[in-house]
């Protein structure tokens, strides 16, 4: 675990970049920190691998206070990525990769076969390996930088906006498979971003940072959503968190009506089992836009249910099979219920 113990940072011109962070990013999750510009972000990630020494305050990884050790040693063990990458440009992406573990000590065949995995691993190819980064796409080069990051197998990860110089289509593929990638090695993740949404789908948990350095809150996302510490995390995490909220619920427990309820004059139409579409009494068909799972968020539910020509989704099994229907009042009486919940007034 990483902590933060009254930790400060004033720069040589005066300005207060962080103001007495007190926080712990826990081990094995992660956590991130957002906020508006200039409000110490970065300053707050640097001082957790030395880039930039605090002003007052002690900084520990498990326990161990990072000013006591050789910044250089500190640093090999704290993996780090940032925006575009920071690829050195004359050398292949293999040897990129392979940088940190050949100056630890193995051998130059060895860190390229492993370099070689890890290339793999983040969703490259071999021969991408031997390209230089100039030759790598934006959202590539981001790959390469987070396998460099993972080449020593830090416990500790740094990132500082690594999604943010990317198209969005990329940076939603980044972001899953860096949910995928981390979900198997469980690291200790600090990373940076403006993006509330960003912060709320990958964070375990969230540290917003205000004016000065300040910390407005640390929270998981679901609280965040749900309990804003002020107007000012209010105002940043936006107006429709009450909707996005309801990403952490689960659809699992709502209650089923049959397939064979008709419902404002439509029917579900169902082929071996599983649903083709809705069908009025003029016998015209009307998509179902799509079924939920088990598995699925109340959020996706009351997207399909909004979106259905019929006002209820379809719930499916494993095999796709239609097991039931969610009508909109029944969402929304969910939602309800998980308000009152929320706020301690049971249901
Ligand atoms: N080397 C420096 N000397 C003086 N002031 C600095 C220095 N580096 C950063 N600052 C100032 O410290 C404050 C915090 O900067 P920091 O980069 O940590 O913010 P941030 O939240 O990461 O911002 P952004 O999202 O824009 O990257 C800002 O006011 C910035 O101008």
């Amino acid at each position: 675990m990483i902590e933060f113990d009254q930790v400060s940072k004033r720069y040589a011109d005066g300005t207060l970049a962080v103001g007495d962070l007190s926080m712990t990013a826990p081990s094995g999750a992660i956590t991130v920190f957002v906020g508006p510009s200039g409000c110490g972000k970065t300053t707050s990630l640097r001082m957790i691998n030395r880039m930039v020494e605090p002003t007052s305050g002690t900084i520990r990884i498990d326990g161990e206070d990072v000013t006591a050790q050789d910044p250089a040693l500190l640093r090999r063990r704290i993996g780090y990525v940032i925006q575009h990458a920071g690829l050195f440009p004359h050398r292949t992406v293999l040897d990129n990769v392979a940088t940190v573990p050949v100056l630890e000590g193995v051998s130059r065949a060895e860190a390229r076969r492993r370099a070689g995995e890890l290339l793999e691993r983040v969703g490259l190819t071999a021969a991408m390996g031997k390209r230089y980064p100039a030759q790598l796409s934006g959202g590539q080069q981001q790959r390469v930088g987070v396998a460099r990051a993972l080449a020593a197998d830090p416990p500790v990860m740094l990132m500082d906006e690594p999604f943010s110089a990317v198209d969005p289509v990329v940076r939603e593929s980044l972001q899953q498979e860096f949910l995928r990638l981390q979900g198997e090695l469980g690291k200790t993740i600090v990373m940076v971003t403006h993006d509330i949404d960003e912060a709320i789908k990958l964070g375990d948990h969230v540290a917003v940072f205000a004016e000065g350095g300040r910390l407005a809150q640390f929270a998981t996302p679901e609280d965040l959503l749900a309990a804003p510490a002020d107007e000012f995390v209010a105002g940043f995490v936006g107006r429709d968190r009450g909707y996005r909220g309801l990403s952490f619920a689960s659809a699992a427990d709502l209650p089923l009506e049959p397939t064979t309820t008709e419902i404002e004059g439509l029917v579900l139409v169902l082929d071996d089992g599983r649903p083709v579409g809705w069908q009025d009494a003029a016998g015209r068909r009307l998509p179902t836009e799509g079924t939920f799972g088990s598995a699925d968020s109340l959020r996706a539910v009351a997207d399909l249910a909004i979106l259905s020509p019929a006002g209820a989704a379809v719930r499916v099994d494993a095999e796709g099979r239609a097991e039931g229907v969610v009508r909109q009042a029944v969402v929304a009486e969910a939602v309800r219920r998980r308000q009152l919940d929320r706020l301690g007034g049971g249901a």
